[in-house]
């Protein structure tokens, strides 16, 4: 079935749940450290709010137990801001609270609800009937006349506000669902060859994303960075030492080190490691070649050396697509910035560049980088939709 889209949808006077993603980057202090992912849904809130639309936003920031995981009204303010109409506030996502905020809203008012995933069922995967028959779903749906998902960058996600709604009331996809789903959906008509480089930190998406490239024989080559890099390097029988090594164990990623392992038995000749790696060493940066590890006692791999940089350079400027997902290295530190930096420069003069993640997004801007073909607003779900999977969202609202 087709998707609908904001064309189909009679706004005025309606109340509309809307999920976006704002999941951003912050500072120590919990501000917002990058308002991209906020910019590219003020199309989508613009539009619905100058149609007389009543808008009660549904968004997640961080994960359970991570140092992002803080509320929303930070992001509330900002899109008071960004936004021509008034943006308030509710400190609860479903309570009575939060739904009388969403029945007192007057024709073109917003309202931001509190983080989905304060709520235990929100950070769970569920069939969408399922979803459906959630708290958050089962007290939102009867104060909401249809729901818009503009989320892409969730789309990966089965959780209830990404998949239980269109269960209960009539669902509608947003301006920017509506334009990644155009672009990303075609990806397998780019031009060879195909370079796909997987950095970055969450390393089982990265992993899931390299294992079907290769399999599928979409991706000639996967070039590894960040520290999906430093799991390959560890099941590879590198000793990156054990600052590098205590890091991703203690991000549990003690699995994905087998994971890596396999992918470099079964392909082995398509998958490149660095060469060489950054660490910091008397508080400067201090490049190791990968036959010279480990460091010192200590120093954790930061960011890909020089000779990689050059070496993965040549290979993504000669390639007919380029598929990017993850920083380098911790980008955020000058010291450790150069890899992403000089490699998303370099991919952009590929024939055909494509880009997404949030992290990845904000270090796009940061670095001034322009010529990519499309900056996707979705790390895993942009990646997930260029390998062909079905992405739950997107099935949600077919349905
Ligand atoms: N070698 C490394 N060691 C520790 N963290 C790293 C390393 N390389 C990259 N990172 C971190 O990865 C994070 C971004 O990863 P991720 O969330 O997967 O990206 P995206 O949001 O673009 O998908 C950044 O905060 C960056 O500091
Ligand atoms: O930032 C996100 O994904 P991304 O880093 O893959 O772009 C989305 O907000 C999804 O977050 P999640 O990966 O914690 O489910």
């Amino acid at each position: 079935m087709a998707i609908e889209t904001l064309d189909d949808l009679a706004v005025q006077g309606t109340t509309l749940g809307v999920r976006i993603d704002i999941n951003s980057p912050l500072t120590d202090e919990g501000a917002l450290a990058d308002d991209a992912r906020l910019r590219a849904h003020v199309e989508t809130l613009s539009e619905l709010l100058d149609r007389g639309g009543r808008v009660a936003v549904l968004a997640h920031q961080g994960r359970p137990g991570g140092d992002e995981f803080r509320d929303l009204r930070p992001h509330a303010d900002r899109l008071d801001e960004l936004l021509d109409a008034p943006v308030g506030y509710a400190d609860g996502t479903f309570s009575g609270e939060a739904r009388r905020k969403i029945e007192n809203l007057d024709d073109g008012q917003a309202v931001v609800l509190e983080n989905t995933r304060f709520y235990s069922e929100e950070y769970m995967e569920f069939p969408a009937d399922r979803a459906g028959e959630t708290e958050l779903v089962d007290k939102l749906a009867p104060v909401l006349d249809a729901y818009v998902n503009d989320a892409f960058a969730a789309a990966h996600r089965s959780q209830p506000s990404i998949v239980g709604f269109p269960t209960r009331i009539p669902a509608y996809a947003g301006r920017v669902m509506e334009s990644e789903l155009d672009v990303l959906g075609d990806i397998e008509s780019t031009p060879e060859p195909r370079t796909y480089v997987v950095g970055g930190a969450k390393v089982p998406d990265s992993l899931a994303v390299a294992e079907s490239v290769l399999e599928r024989g979409l991706a000639d080559e996967v070039l590894t960075t960040g520290v999906v890099a430093n799991v390959f390097l560890l099941a590879d029988g590198t000793d990156l030492g054990d600052a590098s090594a205590d890091f991703v164990y203690e991000q549990g990623y003690w699995d994905e080190i087998d994971r890596a392992a396999d992918l470099l038995a079964e392909y082995g000749d398509r998958i490149r490691l660095p060469v060489d790696l950054a660490v910091e060493r008397d508080g400067e940066r201090h490049e190791i070649a990968a036959g010279d590890l480990p460091p010192r006692e200590g120093e954790a791999a930061m960011d890909v050396g020089t000779a990689t940089i050059e070496a993965y350079g040549e290979t993504v400027e000669g390639s007919g697509t380029v598929v990017l997902n993850g920083p380098a290295g911790v980008f955020e530190d000058e010291t450790f910035a150069r890899g992403t930096r000089e490699l998303f420069e370099t991919a952009t003069d590929a024939e055909f560049s494509v880009v997404g993640g949030g992290d990845t997004a904000a270090a796009i801007r940061e670095f001034d980088v322009e010529g990519f073909d499309h900056v996707s607003t979705g790390g895993g779900a942009a990646l997930n939709m260029l390998t062909g999977e079905d992405l739950p969202a997107v099935e949600a609202l077919r349905n």
